[in-house]
C-alpha cells in the first residue's frame, strides 16, 4: 500500500480537480497556521509588554475566521472528492468491461464495483485532504522555525522523519492484515450475492436454513480480520502519540531553558513551542486516516489495477478506450472459440461469422451454444481465442434486469439522458410498441408505479416485455434478443415479433428463437448444430437443400 497512487489522476482523470483543491487548501492552510502562531504570539507578547493589544488581537481574529472557513472548505471538497472519485471509478469500472476489456470472475467484479468503489470514498474524503496537509504544513512550520529559532528546527528535523518510519513499519505490518479483511469481505458480498438470488430455490428445497450457517461463519471471518486490524491502528496511533509528544516536549524544554537564561527573546520562543506541534500532527493524522482508508486503498488498489489492464489491453489493440464510441458498424467474429473454463470443451469452436444488418435468426438444439454465443457478441464473455469486433449492443436477456425503482426509472436504466428523449410520450410510445400501454395506465401510478427488485409485481411476460420497451428505447446499434418471446401467448408474441422486424428497419438485430414465424421473416437463419465429440467426424454441413438458401448451418 502507497500513500498515494499517482495512477489514480491517470486513470480517473475526475479525481484531478478535487485533489487540485485539496491541494491549494491544504497550502491555505499550512501559511494560516503560521501566521496565527506569530498573532498569537503578538497578542502575548503585547500584553506581557504592556502594549496595545487591539492590532495583533485584530489580526488573530480574522485569521481564526479564515481557518475556520478553509476546515469548511476543506470538508466540503473533501466530500467532493469523496463522491466524485467512487463514482468515476465505478462508471470507469462498468465501462471498461462493457468495452470488451478481460473481466474477473462474478465475486471479485461485484465487490470492486460496489464495496470496493465505496471504499474509496474515505480514502480521497479523509486521507487525501491529511495527505496533503502533512505535505505542506510541517515544510513550512520548519522553514519559519529555521527563521526565527534554528535549534528548534534542528531538533524538529532530527525527530520528524520518525513518524514516518514508524508510520510505514507499522503500515506494512497492517498491509496483511487488511488483505485478508478485503479478502474475507469480497467472499462475504459474493456469497451473500449468491444467496438472495437463489433465496427461492432454496427455500424451496428447505436449504435456506443452512446458509444461514454459512453466511454466519464468513461474516465471522470477516469480524476477525476487522478487529485485528483495528488492534493495530490503535496501537500504532499510541505509539505515533507517544513519539510526536516527546518531540514536542524536547524543543518544549530547551526553549523554555533559554528563555529562563535569558539568551532568548519571548516572541520567538512562543513562535517556536506554538509551531513545532505543527510539523508533527499532520503526520500523526495521515498515520490514523490511513488505517481508517487502509480498506479503500487496497480496493483502490485492486480497481487501477483491473482498468490499468483493461486500458492498456484496449489501447494495444487499437480498439477505443472506455466510453468512446465504436467505430465498427457490423458484428464480425473470426475464428472465434469459447471455453467455459480451461479443460472444458469448447461451447463455440473455430466460428467465422459476419451480421452487417437486418434481423438475423438464430437457432439451434438446447444447451448448443446460442446464449453463449449472444453473450460473447455482447462482450460479456471474452472468446478464448480469434478475433471478434461489434458495435455497442442492448441485450435482452432469457431473465432480463429489472431493478426496484419505478416504470419510469426501468425503462430508462443505463441511458444517458442526452441519447434517450426522456419525455413520458416518448416512453408511452415504447409501451404502446410492446402492448404493454394498458398495462401500465391500469397501474394506481401509471409510469411512477415502483415495481420490486427482479420485476417484483410483474408478470414473466410483463418483465419480458417492459425489457423489450427498454430496448425498443435504446440508442445502441445492435440489439441482441434472446427468446423474446418464450414468456408471452401467441398475440402478444405475434406483436412482439412484428415489433422486432420494425426494429430491424433502423438497426442489427440479433435473435436467438424458436419460432418459426420469426424465422420466416429473417433477413439471415443461422441454425448451430451441436460440436461433435473428441474422435467423432464433424458434421458436415450439408443440409442446403432442406432449408432456406439464407440459413446458414454451423457448428458453433
Ligand atoms: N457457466 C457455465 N459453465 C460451464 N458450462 C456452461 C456454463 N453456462 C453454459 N454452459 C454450457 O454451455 C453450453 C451452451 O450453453 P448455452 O446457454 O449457450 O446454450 P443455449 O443454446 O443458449 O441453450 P438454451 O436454448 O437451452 O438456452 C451448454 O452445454 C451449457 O451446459
Amino acid at each position: 500500500m502507497r500513500p498515494f497512487d499517482p495512477r489514480l489522476l491517470r486513470v480517473v482523470p475526475a479525481a484531478r480537480r478535487p485533489v487540485a483543491a485539496l491541494a491549494a487548501i491544504g497550502i491555505a492552510t499550512g501559511v494560516t497556521t503560521i501566521a496565527t502562531a506569530f498573532a498569537l504570539a503578538g497578542v502575548v507578547v503585547a500584553v506581557v509588554d504592556d502594549r496595545p493589544v487591539a492590532a495583533p488581537a485584530l489580526w488573530l481574529g480574522a485569521l481564526f475566521v479564515v481557518r475556520a472557513v478553509l476546515a469548511w472548505a476543506t470538508e466540503v471538497v473533501a466530500a467532493w472528492a469523496g463522491v466524485s472519485v467512487s463514482t468515476a471509478l465505478r462508471t470507469a469500472l462498468v465501462r471498461a468491461w462493457g468495452s470488451g476489456g478481460a473481466r474477473p470472475d462474478r465475486t471479485t467484479a461485484v465487490s470492486l464495483a460496489t464495496a470496493g468503489a465505496s471504499a474509496v470514498e474515505p480514502y480521497a474524503a479523509r486521507y487525501l485532504p491529511t495527505l496533503v496537509t502533512a505535505a505542506v504544513v510541517p515544510v513550512l512550520a520548519v522553514a519559519t522555525l529555521a527563521v526565527v529559532d534554528w535549534p528548534s528546527a534542528l531538533i524538529v528535523v532530527a525527530t520528524v522523519p520518525l513518524l514516518p518510519l514508524f508510520a510505514a513499519l507499522i503500515g506494512h505490518a497492517t498491509a496483511d492484515s487488511t488483505q485478508r479483511r478485503w479478502a474475507a469481505l469480497a467472499s462475504l458480498s459474493g456469497h451473500f450475492l449468491d444467496v438472495v438470488r437463489g433465496l427461492p430455490t432454496l427455500v424451496n428445497y428447505g436449504r435456506a436454513g443452512r446458509q444461514v450457517e454459512v453466511v454466519r461463519e464468513v461474516s465471522e471471518r470477516h469480524r476477525r480480520a476487522t478487529m485485528e486490524t483495528l488492534r493495530i491502528a490503535f496501537l500504532s496511533s499510541a505509539a505515533l502519540e507517544l513519539l510526536a509528544t516527546i518531540s514536542v516536549a524536547i524543543v518544549a524544554v530547551t526553549v523554555g531553558l533559554r528563555l529562563s537564561y535569558g539568551s532568548m527573546a519571548l516572541g520567538p520562543a512562543l513562535v517556536a513551542i506554538l509551531l513545532a506541534p505543527e510539523a508533527y500532527w499532520p503526520i500523526r493524522r495521515v498515520g490514523q486516516e490511513f488505517h481508517a482508508a487502509a480498506d479503500g486503498a487496497t480496493a483502490l488498489d485492486d480497481i487501477i489495477g483491473a482498468l490499468d489492464d483493461i486500458i492498456g489491453a484496449l489501447e494495444r489493440a487499437g480498439a477505443p478506450a472506455a466510453g468512446a464510441d465504436a467505430p465498427f458498424a457490423r458484428v464480425d467474429l473470426r475464428d472465434v472459440t469459447y471455453s467455459y473454463a480451461a479443460g472444458l470443451a469448447p461451447v463455440v469452436r473455430d466460428l467465422d461469422l459476419v451480421v452487417g444488418s437486418g434481423l438475423y435468426v438464430i437457432t439451434g438444439t438446447s444447451g448448443v451454444g446460442k446464449t453463449t454465443l449472444l453473450d460473447l457478441v455482447a462482450g460479456l464473455k471474452v472468446p478464448t481465442s480469434g478475433a471478434l469486433t461489434a458495435p455497442p449492443s442492448h441485450y435482452v436477456t432469457q431473465r432480463p434486469f429489472l431493478a426496484a425503482g419505478s416504470i419510469r426509472a426501468n425503462l430508462t436504466l443505463g441511458h444517458d439522458d442526452r441519447r434517450v428523449p426522456g419525455s413520458d410520450d416518448h416512453l408511452w410510445q415504447a409501451l404502446r410498441a410492446v402492448g404493454l400501454d394498458g398495462v401500465v395506465a391500469g397501474l394506481p401510478e401509471g409510469l411512477s408505479t415502483r415495481i420490486g427488485d427482479d420485476g417484483f409485481g410483474l408478470s414473466a411476460g410483463q418483465r419480458q416485455r417492459l425489457a423489450l420497451a427498454r430496448a425498443w428505447l435504446a440508442p445502441e446499434p445492435l440489439l441482441l434478443l434472446d427468446e423474446p418471446t418464450a414468456h408471452l401467448d401467441p398475440d402478444a408474441a405475434e406483436a412482439v415479433n412484428a415489433l422486432i422486424v420494425a426494429l430491424a428497419h433502423r438497426r442489427i438485430v440479433i435473435v436467438v428463437t424458436h419460432r418459426p414465424e420469426l424465422v420466416a421473416v429473417a433477413d439471415e437463419h443461422l441454425h448451430l448444430l451441436p460440436l461433435p465429440d473428441a474422435g467423432d467426424p464433424a458434421p458436415t454441413a450439408t443440409h442446403h437443400d432442406l432449408v432456406p438458401a439464407a440459413t446458414h448451418e454451423v457448428t458453433p
